[in-house]
């Protein structure tokens, strides 16, 4: 696979680490750019990377362009690149978030496959949740951008009319997630853990959380009823948490952070 990401910031460098840190990804050439590279020069070595401030070139060389710049910058980007786009040959791939298909469209046509993609920074290392949605033409080449993302983490097609909901949830998420496990770390060092050992801790605990709902594919409620001993700790602790607002907390978060998204 040729592929070119423009715009190599903290998405599209997560991205470039995912897939290079894959054995098994079919990959022949990985375009990167950005207007200032010295962030990028650490992989000016290896033999199937090319590090660039030309768009344009990039798009020459690849199949797959993934456009992971600002939502102030796209625009400005696709001009530049259309010349270069061809509608038989390259398949587009936005994760710029608030960005809609239609809004591509109008700019490159809608005869190219243009696909909008919602990864999240843990496609790094191979474990991203990342949802996917195609105008008529990138439906043809979805399969394209499903085996990419499928091989860092997992995929979800979804209408696109959700797909700001899936970068609250998911690309946020991470965020939200991570803020937990620091939330929870802390508190073991109140009870007496050193700071590293806390977050160890912390981290396989929400790890386990995740992987037995996965696995048993059960509801949380039924795991926890199974942890919450009657009159025992676990459920003091719990109540404690919802009396202060734990799970109202999130959702008017997830609110709050969908609200600014329709604004970006
Ligand atoms: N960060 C995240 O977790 C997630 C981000 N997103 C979305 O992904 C996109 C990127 O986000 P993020 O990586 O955080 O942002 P960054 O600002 O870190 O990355 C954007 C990159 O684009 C480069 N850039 C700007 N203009 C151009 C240009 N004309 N040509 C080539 N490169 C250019 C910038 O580098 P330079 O200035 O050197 O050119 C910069 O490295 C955004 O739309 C964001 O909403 C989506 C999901 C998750
Ligand atoms: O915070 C943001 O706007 C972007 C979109 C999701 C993650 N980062």
């Amino acid at each position: 696979m040729k592929i070119a990401i423009l715009g190599t910031g903290n998405l599209g460098y997560s991205i470039a680490m995912g897939i290079l840190s894959q054995d098994n990804f079919n990959l022949k050439n990985l375009y990167l750019t950005k207007r200032n590279v010295d962030s990028l020069k650490k992989w000016d070595k290896l033999p199937n990377v090319k590090i660039s401030t030309d768009n344009k070139k990039a798009v020459r060389f690849s199949d797959v362009i993934i456009l992971a710049v600002q939502p102030k910058q796209l625009q400005g980007v696709l001009e530049e690149i259309k010349p270069q786009l061809n509608l038989k040959r390259h398949t587009v791939i936005s994760v710029v978030t608030g960005r809609k298909i239609n809004e591509i469209e109008s700019i490159i046509g809608n005869e190219i496959s243009i696909i909008r993609s919602m990864p999240n920074t843990a496609i790094s290392v191979g474990q991203s949740m990342t949802c996917l949605s195609a105008n008529e033409k990138g439906k043809e080449n979805i399969e394209i951008a499903k085996s990419i993302f499928n091989s860092l983490g997992k995929t979800m097609c979804i209408e696109e009319r959700l797909m700001q909901a899936a970068t609250v949830i998911c690309a946020s998420g991470i965020a939200f997630w991570m803020r937990l496990i620091r939330a929870s770390t802390q508190g073991a060092v109140q009870l007496g853990f050193d700071a590293e050992e806390a977050q160890e801790l912390s981290m396989q605990t929400a790890l386990g959380a995740a992987s037995l709902l996965l696995k048993s594919g059960n509801h949380p409620e039924e795991e926890i009823d199974k942890v919450t001993t009657p009159n025992g700790c676990t459920i003091e602790g719990l109540n404690e948490m919802e009396h202060q607002g734990l799970s109202s907390s999130l959702i008017k978060g997830v609110k709050a952070s969908f609200e600014k998204i329709n604004q970006i």
